[in-house]
């Protein structure tokens, strides 16, 4: 029995699309289009986030010496993304598919707006059997502005979709308890929400045109197991990795998802970025937040303080009295009826359980 997902995002890294020499792996490409094609016919809606522009972009033009690590990085991406996905539209077309470029950058997940409207835009091209391949817009992106890895923005589309899965495939058969060159070191074919430590195991190796390395695919996949998301880290070199990690029979490292969140906690999951202002919490409250199983909302009388101005709406970053992040919350009015009702019993929650979204690592 294959495993029940119907939408799927799978994210190709860059070494799986680059042979040794740095060239594009055209051959690959068209295996991996195949099997795309092969979860289509299945039923399945796929999005996919490549990775590869600035590595295409290698092989197409020569940086002028001298030319500093984010121009370079700018100049590759430009060049190389149009020959990225000029390839998978090329590999697609012969099977009567089309696909389309999305590029995005970190602030398109900051307002909602912007959110919801990427969102439907997504929806809309699924609805159409276009097949979404996303890259981040390297051009406009540069330093803070950046998201860590395509693994990162993988993460967020997965939530932002309410995807049944997401399969990250790199150049390795998922997680290993040591370097995976190493014949001591053993793949974990299984990781639990609850799981802590296994991220101990990884060096700050990475392959030879990854970005984030195996550490943020780890972190990312656990964050996005715990919204209820089932995430596989698979070898895309693998020939037929794909249908195979549908049918349970491959090789790799599966992230079991913890009970579903709303759309609304997925999205708060990832919004960071758009924290307004920090509310601190007593010790009481702390505890009541992260007891496993509770729903409980975030009430004035468990607030220690607040730094910083919000209105309704906006996204308030929890902390505890050492100022430990807990997690993010929308706030339910603003901050000054909140500093009035600082410490006071039987008044509404100043975050509703349901727009409150907890660090996995909490309980
Ligand atoms: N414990 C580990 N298990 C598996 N891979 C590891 C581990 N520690 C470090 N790595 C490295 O992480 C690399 C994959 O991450 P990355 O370079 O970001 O790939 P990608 O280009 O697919 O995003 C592997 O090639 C491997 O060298
Ligand atoms: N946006 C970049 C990819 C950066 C990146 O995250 O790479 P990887 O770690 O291989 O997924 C590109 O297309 O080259």
């Amino acid at each position: 029995m294959p495993l029940p997902y119907r939408r799927l995002v799978v994210k190709i890294g860059s070494n799986v699309l680059t042979q040794d020499n740095g060239l594009p792996d055209l051959d690959r490409m068209e295996q991996l289009v195949g099997q795309i094609v092969q979860l289509k016919t299945l039923g399945l809606e796929v999005i996919v986030v490549s990775s590869g522009a600035v590595a295409a972009g290698r092989s197409l033009i020569t940086l002028p010496a001298q030319t500093d690590a984010v121009r370079s990085r700018q100049l590759l991406a430009a060049v190389g993304q149009v020959k990225l996905l000029s390839t998978y539209a090329e590999l697609l077309a012969k099977h009567n598919l089309l696909c389309a470029q999305v590029l995005v950058t970190k602030e398109d997940f900051r307002d909602r707006q912007h959110y919801l409207n990427m969102k439907n835009c997504f929806q809309e091209l699924l609805q159409q059997q276009v097949i979404p391949i996303v890259n981040e817009n390297d051009v406009i992106s540069v330093t803070e502005l950046m998201f860590t890895d395509n693994d990162e923005l993988a993460s967020l589309i997965a939530a932002q979709l309410d995807a049944d899965a997401l399969i990250i495939l790199t150049n390795v058969d998922g997680i290993f308890t040591g370097d995976p060159r190493l014949p001591e070191s053993e793949l974990i074919r299984e990781i639990a929400p609850s799981d802590k430590g296994f991220d101990t195991f990884i060096t700050a190796q990475r392959s030879q045109f990854g970005r984030g390395g195996m550490l943020t695919k780890c972190h990312m996949a656990h964050k996005v197991a715990k919204l209820g998301i089932s995430v596989h880290i698979a070898n895309g070199k693998t020939a037929g990795i794909l249908p195979a990690v549908l049918a349970e029979n491959a090789v790799n490292t599966w992230f079991r998802p913890s009970k579903t969140a709303s759309g609304k906690k997925k999205w708060l999951a990832h919004a960071q970025s758009a924290v307004k202002a920090t509310v601190q919490v007593n010790a009481g409250a702390r505890e009541a937040l992260s007891t496993p199983g509770k729903a409980v909302s975030l009430l004035p009388v468990g607030v220690l303080g607040i730094k910083g101005e919000f209105q309704k709406g906006d996204i308030v970053q929890i902390t505890d009295e050492a100022g430990q992040p807990l997690g993010l919350g929308i706030a339910e009015y603003g901050a000054e009826k909140a500093q009035e009702r600082l410490g006071q019993q039987h008044q509404r929650p100043l975050v509703h359980y349901d727009y409150l979204f907890l660090n996995p690592d909490l309980a």
